[in-house]
Formats: structure tokens, sequence, C-alpha cells
């Protein structure tokens, strides 16, 4: 499998607070990579750092080295915007705007320059299959998102998020906020874009990893314990503090 992103020796501090503290790590092409760990261990912190989130955040500094196929996103050369066009995000609570289900989509081509009528209603026709959605909203799609339930508007956001053709989806606990058969199928919907998109996705729950990802990587107070196939992480990891976390042993 191919590599496509390399962490290097990267630290991250929030002024004073040591957050990531030499991680390294590789993150396979066309895959899922899932990061656990408990509370405040610098999983979300690390999920940042690959689209650059953390640059918002008065007084954060970094250190080392994050390439994304094969250039340093940290380097002066790169434009911010440019590589957040090229990675989506989904978040723990979905955040369409209150806007029609079809502006929703439209949204990042039409901010790309996209004004084809015709070309938009291509966009959101496929993004909206893609994130399995248009069945249930074709016949309605100039009605205000927000009327969709909360699963629903999850898999509006990644249909957002996929409209502007990244090459990552960073997803941030993105089914936390939901009931269990919506988190069925955004579970299923990851599975299915995988095979377009490199995925690397925050999650609490360690059978959602196990179920979904091909990678773990296990946090610990802002380090990475360990990380490996996911099948191997869960049945025969290698750091006794791994063991202790999936056999429930402590957070
Ligand atoms: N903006 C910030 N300023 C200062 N400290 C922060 C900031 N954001 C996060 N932290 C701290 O950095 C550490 C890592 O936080 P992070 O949100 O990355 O953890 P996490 O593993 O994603 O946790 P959770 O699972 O609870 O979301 C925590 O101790 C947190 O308090």
């Amino acid at each position: 499998m191919k590599t496509l992103i390399n962490i290097n020796r990267l630290n991250l501090y929030y002024t004073q607070f040591h957050a990531l503290k030499d991680v390294s790590l590789t993150i396979p092409e066309k895959a899922i990579t899932a990061f656990i760990g408990p509370s405040g261990c610098g999983k979300s912190t690390l999920l940042r750092t690959l689209n650059r989130m953390n640059d918002m955040i008065p007084g954060t500094r970094i250190e080392g080295e994050l390439l994304i196929n094969g250039e340093d996103i940290y380097s002066s050369e790169v434009e911010v915007e440019t590589l957040r066009r090229k990675i989506g995000m989904v978040f723990q609570q979905p955040n369409p705007f209150p806007k029609s289900i079809y502006d929703n989509v439209a949204y990042g081509p039409r901010l790309h320059g996209t004004t084809n009528k015709r070309e938009l209603d291509e966009i959101v026709e496929s993004s909206l299959k893609s994130a399995v959605l248009w069945n249930e909203v074709k016949d309605n799609l100039k009605r205000s998102a927000l009327g969709l339930s909360g699963g629903q508007q999850q898999r509006l956001c990644i249909a957002r998020a996929i409209a502007v053709n990244p090459d990552i989806l960073l997803m941030d606990e993105a089914t936390s906020a939901l009931d269990p058969i919506s988190t069925l199928k955004i579970e299923e919907l990851a599975q299915e874009l995988k095979d377009k998109y490199t995925i690397v996705m925050v999650t609490h729950n360690m059978h959602q990893a196990a179920r979904v990802s091909h990678q773990t990587v296990f946090f610990l107070n802002g380090e990475v314990v360990e990380y490996a196939e996911t099948e191997k992480l869960f049945s025969n990891p290698t750091d006794q503090r791994t063991e202790d976390y999936i056999t429930g042993r402590f957070g």
C-alpha cells in the first residue's frame, strides 16, 4: 500500500503545553486510518495538523516534518487555501450551512469558480450519490438542509466535503453525535469512500476503529504508543499500554 502521509518527529505546543510529542507515523493512501486513545491524548490535535487547522489557534507552535505526497505542508511555499482544498473535513456535530441541500453541496465548487448550472447539477448529484444520500433528497434539493435528520445532515456534510474532489477526508468523531443506525450508515459510507479517498478518522469508539479501519494508531499523553494494521493492533499489540487500553483496563 502506498504511503500518502509521512510524519516525522512532529512536536506541537499550545503555548507552553506540549500536546504532541515526537510523533512519527505513516498513513497509507486510499485506506482508512483510525486514531484511538483516551480523552485529551492528542488525536484531534494531530488530525488538525494535517490540514493546518491548528494555524488558527494562537500560540500554537510546530516542530518536525509533515509530508503529504512528499511535500512538506508546513514549508513557507505552501498555500494553506490550496492545501485545504485537497483535504475535506467532517466534524462531530453535523454543521450544514443554513441553505438548501443543493446549495450546501454546490458551495465549494462555486467558491472555486464553477458557475455552469449543468456542471453544478452533475457535481451535486454525484456527490450526493457518493454520500448515499441522493435517493432520500433528490426530490427536495431546494429544501433547507437544517430540516434533515442528524444522520442525513452528516452525510450531507460528507457530500459537501467530497464535492470539491479532495484527496483526503478527515473525520473528527463524525458519528459520536449520531444514533446507531446513522452511525452504521456512515461507517458503510466510509468503507465505500476509501476506494477514492484517503480517510483519517478520530474515534472514541474502539469497536468502530476495529470495524472499519485498515490501520489504527493508539495515542497516550500526546505520544503515539503504537500503530499497526488494525487486525494486528487489536489481536496482538506490541506494547503493554496498547493491550491495557484495548482490553478496557484504562480510558
Ligand atoms: N486550543 C488549545 N489550547 C490549549 N490546549 C489545548 C487546545 N486544544 C487542545 N488542547 C489540549 O491538548 C491536549 C490534546 O487535546 P486533543 O483535543 O487533541 O485530544 P483528543 O485526544 O482529541 O481528546 P478528545 O478525545 O477528548 O477529543 C489536551 O490536553 C487538550 O486539553
